[in-house]
């Protein structure tokens, strides 16, 4: 249960955000579902309370702030601008009894395009000193690195593409690189499939197979026989390559270690030089700000299972000698999503959030 020393604590850390020249602003509780739920993270997707609304159609109770402040600030906000809240959010629970369904988030948002390095440092280190009594422990990420490198891959657009769609998701995208890689074998019914498709057409086959059963017309079935047909006749991709993915994934050092090896990866990759320019210059905003490199655990793949709008810098602060919370606060970067509701319009973004009801238990 939110308490009402929770909320206290909240309107203490509002406060601090808005004397760091944030604007406070509301959303509502209730959201529409529909195609905004498809914006954040298979786990939110999953826990979302949603509901039908007779005239609205589908809703739900507001899984997180940070979605409808970027539908507000994109239809009509200044530029630059720093935003902050406070509220509940709403997350079902299915395996864990004791979390929360309902808890405080106290957020700050930045649109500013002049420079992601320093806002990202601002936004790290205001959340890190509103939590500096309880030393939190950070730790980073860097979403920018893994999307430049699957945008660097030599290999077809549809494979790159198929790739970035499930950055987010550890698992698919797994399987994925493994065969695109040629390192698993195509199942025997495929393989005669394709092997028919070779002399036949797509078409015929599919008029052959019988009456259609599933939700998908002649023409996605179609579709979907030729983009299977094209991808055999893809070459696998190179090792070093996908040697170059495995290293991200794997990484895990001081932020101040991170750079040399990414550098070395990029001469595989070229593409990776931006993203790491971008890392580079991040470290130096947030040295600037006091937090040395090497006291900064990175991982560049952190932050992907999180939230799907996550397309750069990640963090978290957790309570130190209580791996069993949450993390206390949690944010990232996602400039992409700006574009994604912003009609024709986008401005780079970062944020995070504090969650005000974890700190009560701590000493
Ligand atoms: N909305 C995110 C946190 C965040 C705010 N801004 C960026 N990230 C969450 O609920 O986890």
């Amino acid at each position: 249960m939110i308490t009402a020393e929770d909320r206290a604590r909240a309107a203490d850390l509002l406060a601090a955000f808005v004397a760091a020249g944030a604007t406070r602003v509301e959303t509502e509780l209730l959201q529409p579902a529909g195609t905004l739920l498809d914006l954040y993270g298979e786990d939110i997707r999953a826990r979302a309370f949603t509901t039908q609304d007779p005239l609205a159609g589908e809703a739900m109770l507001r899984p997180d702030f940070t979605v409808p402040v970027v539908q507000a600030h994109m239809s009509g906000g200044a530029d630059p601008a720093r935003y902050c809240y406070m509220g509940e959010v709403f997350r079902r629970q299915e395996i864990d009894e004791g979390r929360p369904r309902e808890y405080l988030q106290v957020g700050y948002e930045v649109f500013d395009r002049a420079d992601p390095a320093a806002t990202d440092a601002e936004v790290f280190d205001l959340l890190h000193r509103a939590l500096a009594p309880w030393d939190p422990i950070p730790a980073l990420g860097d979403l920018g690195l893994l999307i430049a490198a699957v945008d660097g891959l030599t290999t077809s657009d549809k494979r790159r593409a198929a790739l970035r769609r499930h950055i987010w998701r550890p698992v698919r995208f797994r399987r994925l690189m493994e065969r695109f890689a040629g390192q698993t074998t195509t199942p025997a019914k495929r393989a005669a499939l394709l092997a028919r498709l070779a002399t036949e057409d797509a078409a015929a086959l599919i008029d052959a197979a019988g009456p259609a059963v599933g939700l998908r017309d002649g023409e996605e079935i179609a579709a979907r026989l030729a983009a299977l047909a094209e991808d055999v006749t893809t070459p696998p991709l190179s090792r070093t390559e996908a040697e170059v993915i495995d290293a991200l994934l794997g990484m895990e050092t001081p932020l101040s270690h991170a750079l040399s090896p990414i550098r070395d990866l990029a001469v595989d990759l070229p593409g990776l030089d931006v993203a790491a320019d971008r890392l580079e210059a991040r470290a130096e905003a947030l040295d600037r700000r006091g937090h040395a490199p090497h006291t900064l655990p990175f991982a560049p793949a952190r932050g992907r299972s999180a939230m799907e709008y996550y397309d750069g810098f990640t963090f978290t602060l957790s309570a130190r000698g209580r791996p069993d919370l949450p993390a206390l606060a949690t944010g990232g970067r996602y400039d992409a999503l700006t574009a994604v509701l912003g009609q024709g319009r986008s401005i780079p973004a970062v944020g995070g959030v504090i969650r005000p009801g974890l700190l009560g238990g701590l000493t």
